[in-house]
């Protein structure tokens, strides 16, 4: 009998499919791939991506079909509209960020979302926008596509759509404007509700550990500078999401140490520059691989 493997369910094309085998490989999985489109081996781990459309993670992963799954977290609550889905979810990724919003025409004299009631709207997310309109007591007939959601209105299909949007270029090309937030979303790494199989527990641990450290290091930065000791609360307070800073005297300077700190958050010229202007000098910021909490 060959030798269980664990499986993580992936896009096989889309938005997330390059971001999920990046982390995978940050993972320090070396992807095998084969002749078969629809699984690919990592050659150093007992673990197999099952290769799929992003609809179909939620169910395989749900159904033990695989043990993980990288989906957007729309997907998911498309999918799932009752179930908890923080049980499901192990972390969020921070890549595939979007909004699933309202929209409508340009010239439409939008009032606030009671202007919806009783109108049409298409969607490719029924649910999640069902469940949207509920709580804001409005009743609208939904019209469910699969795709190309921004012609509707020009189609006299619909009066509004409901659609994921990022830099809003599709609704601008469409003549329309969004109006209302329903959900943001980002990829999420989801868990069957099932423990893994005992010899493959370890591996799983593992794995969850790792992706843990590569989404951490993700955007985090090193920062080292010299400053003098009587701006030194003044400067950590600039470095930003700076958790306890390491200070080190400098050799034979007497008045100035040396500060380094992981940072949490991006560093923007404009902090640099507010350093400087503190007094801080020989500021270097240097990129973060892996990081292990
Ligand atoms: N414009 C966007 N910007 C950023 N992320 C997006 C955008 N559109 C979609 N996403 C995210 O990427 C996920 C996958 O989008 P994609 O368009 O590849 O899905 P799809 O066409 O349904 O793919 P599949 O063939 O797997 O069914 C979405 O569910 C969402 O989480
Ligand atoms: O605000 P924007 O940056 O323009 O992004 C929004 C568009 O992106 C997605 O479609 P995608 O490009 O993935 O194609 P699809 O409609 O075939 O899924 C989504 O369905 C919107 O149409
Ligand atoms: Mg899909």
């Amino acid at each position: 009998m060959s030798e269980p493997r664990l499986r993580i369910a992936v896009q096989k094309s889309g938005r997330l499919a390059d971001r999920s085998l990046e982390l995978i490989s940050g993972a320090g999985l070396r992807v095998m791939k084969g002749a078969n489109e629809l699984l690919y081996r990592i050659e150093n781990q007992p673990i197999d991506l099952l290769r799929v459309r992003d609809d179909d993670i939620p169910t395989f992963v749900a159904d033990g079909v695989a043990e993980l799954g990288i989906v957007g977290y729309n997907v998911l609550a498309e999918h799932f509209p009752d179930a908890d889905l923080e049980a499901m979810i192990v972390q969020r990724l921070g890549f595939g960020s979007c909004t699933l919003k309202v929209a409508v025409p340009n010239e439409a004299d939008y009032t606030g979302p009671q202007w919806l009631e009783g109108k049409r709207i298409a969607t490719s997310y029924p649910n999640v926008l069902g469940a949207w309109l509920k709580t804001h007591g409005i009743t609208a007939e939904i019209v469910e596509m699969r795709g190309a959601v921004e012609v509707a209105p020009r189609m006299k299909i619909a009066h509004a759509i409901c659609d994921l949007v990022s830099t809003g270029a599709t609704l601008e090309a469409n003549g329309m404007k969004a109006t209302d937030l329903v959900l943001k979303s980002e990829a999420v790494l989801i868990k069957a509700p099932h423990a893994p199989a005992p010899e493959l527990a370890h591996t799983y641990d593992m794995l969850l550990r790792r992706f843990d450290g590569v989404t951490a290091s993700t955007g985090a930065k090193y920062v080292m500078m010299n400053a003098p000791r009587t701006h030194l609360d003044e400067i950590i307070n600039l470095i930003p999401g700076a958790d306890a800073p390491t200070i080190m005297q400098l050799a034979g300077r007497e008045d100035t140490v040396a500060v380094h700190a992981v940072c949490q958050e991006n560093v923007f010229w404009d902090t640099l520059d507010k350093l400087k202007t503190a007094g801080a000098s020989a500021i270097l910021v240097l990129p973060i691989e892996k990081m292990m909490k």
